[in-house]
């Protein structure tokens, strides 16, 4: 098992690699002062697949579990199921010292996270990351949210987890969609931090799509790696950290637009990579050769480059305006200059984005 620390002081926590170690959730747990009465948030996928060994390692260390099961599926990522989760945790007697263990996708965690950072005001929260994406992204940095109709992860909070454990064997049983999902995060990385990273890729993009097993782990200590680093320079925000948000302005438009559960967010964020490559072209910031490589790695992982056809433009644009990373009126881009960096643009006129996205 290796370990990849995230070091944010006296909020810091350690991230379990390996293959094979969803046994070890119970020891892991045990290392933390908690108490035994814990609350296993999965879905019903997850929950057929793994819930039987997670449960099995949280009793062998001597927990005592309650299964919170959430529907499938990013619509379910809402107020209504975190307030259906508080019912549960209440009638359960989750208090301030029980460990809320979250098993499943970036939806589940996302929402598991925010109940875990709400209820009596936070309770000890665990991460078990079960797709690649959350493996590699969302299960690391403590966003935690849930959507609004109009905009995703509008309603949330920072909440750190005690620790994260992924396991690439659960990946397996992941659809292909899911993980060609994973892997725009995972491009992500490479374009916004280090162009080795992305040249590996390049590289190794059939092993990964052939499900490889030290091929993933390489691409979840490496994404968890630069995730990390990212993260302990700014926790909340503030400033380099939405160089993680690359390919997200566009992408969660494209969500939220098409209705959520229609584009799985990993695809929104690849198209949204390529439009904002192109936008970085058109501005002179990159060159078009990088572009090309942004382009083709992307279609190679199996995502797709363009824009939905029945996409006003003008809902587009204005759904940028809902985007956190927009200010006093005023959009923010993330645009890649080269392959492993990119720039916090927030001086791009409104009619220039306007003229972009409507050509
Ligand atoms: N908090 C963050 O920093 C962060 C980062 C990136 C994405 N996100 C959020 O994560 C969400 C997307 O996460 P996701 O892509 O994991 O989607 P998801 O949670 O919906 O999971 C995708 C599908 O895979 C199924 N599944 C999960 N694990 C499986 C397994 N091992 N085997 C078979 N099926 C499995 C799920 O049931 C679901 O149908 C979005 O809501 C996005 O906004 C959050
Ligand atoms: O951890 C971050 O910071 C990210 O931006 C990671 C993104 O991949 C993720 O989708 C995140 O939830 C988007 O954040 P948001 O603040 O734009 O909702
Ligand atoms: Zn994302």
């Amino acid at each position: 098992m290796e370990i990849i620390k995230v070091d944010l002081g006296d909020r810091s926590y350690p991230i379990y690699i390996g293959a094979g170690i969803i046994s070890e959730l119970g020891n892991c747990l045990k290392k933390l002062p908690v108490g035994k009465n814990t609350l296993l948030i999965t879905n019903s996928t997850v929950r057929n697949l793994y819930g039987p060994d997670a449960e099995k390692s949280l009793k062998e260390a001597g927990f005592d579990v309650t299964f919170g099961e959430i529907g499938d599926g990013e619509q379910n990522k809402t107020l209504a199921t975190a307030g259906r989760l508080y019912d549960l945790a209440f009638d359960k007697e989750i208090d301030r010292k029980s460990p809320v263990v979250v098993l499943g996708g970036g939806v589940t965690g996302d929402v598991g996270g925010f109940v875990a950072a709400t209820y009596l005001r936070g309770v000890p929260f665990i991460q078990v990351p079960t797709t690649l994406l959350a493996q590699v992204d969302s299960s690391v940095g403590g966003k935690v949210a849930v959507n609004h109709p109009r905009g995703k992860n509008i309603i949330g909070v920072f909440y750190q987890p005690g620790f994260v454990l992924a396991d690439v064997n659960l990946l397996k049983t992941l659809p292909p969609r899911e993980l060609r999902s994973g892997l725009a995060e995972v491009i992500k990385y490479g374009v916004i931090w280090s162009a080795d990273f992305f040249a590996w890729l390049e590289e190794n993009i059939e092993a990964l799509l052939a499900g490889n097993t030290e091929a993933l782990i390489h691409v979840v200590r490496e994404s968890c790696r630069i995730k990390a680093k990212v993260v302990e320079e700014d926790e909340t925000e503030g400033g380099l950290r939405a160089i993680l948000n690359y390919g997200h302005t566009v992408g969660h438009a494209v969500e939220a637009l098409a209705g959520y559960g229609k584009y799985t967010h990993g695809e929104a964020v690849g198209i949204g990579m390529v439009s904002a490559a192109r936008l970085a072209v058109a501005l002179g910031l990159l060159n078009i050769s990088d572009l090309s490589r942004i382009e083709a790695l992307i279609r190679r992982a199996g995502l797709a480059l363009e824009l939905p056809d029945n996409l006003a433009p003008k809902d587009l644009v204005d759904s940028f305006y809902h985007d956190k990373k927009a200010a006093g009126g005023r959009l923010t881009f993330v645009l890649p200059l080269s392959i492993g960096k990119v720039s916090i643009k927030k001086n791009l006129s409104d009619e220039l984005i306007e003229k972009f996205f409507n050509q």
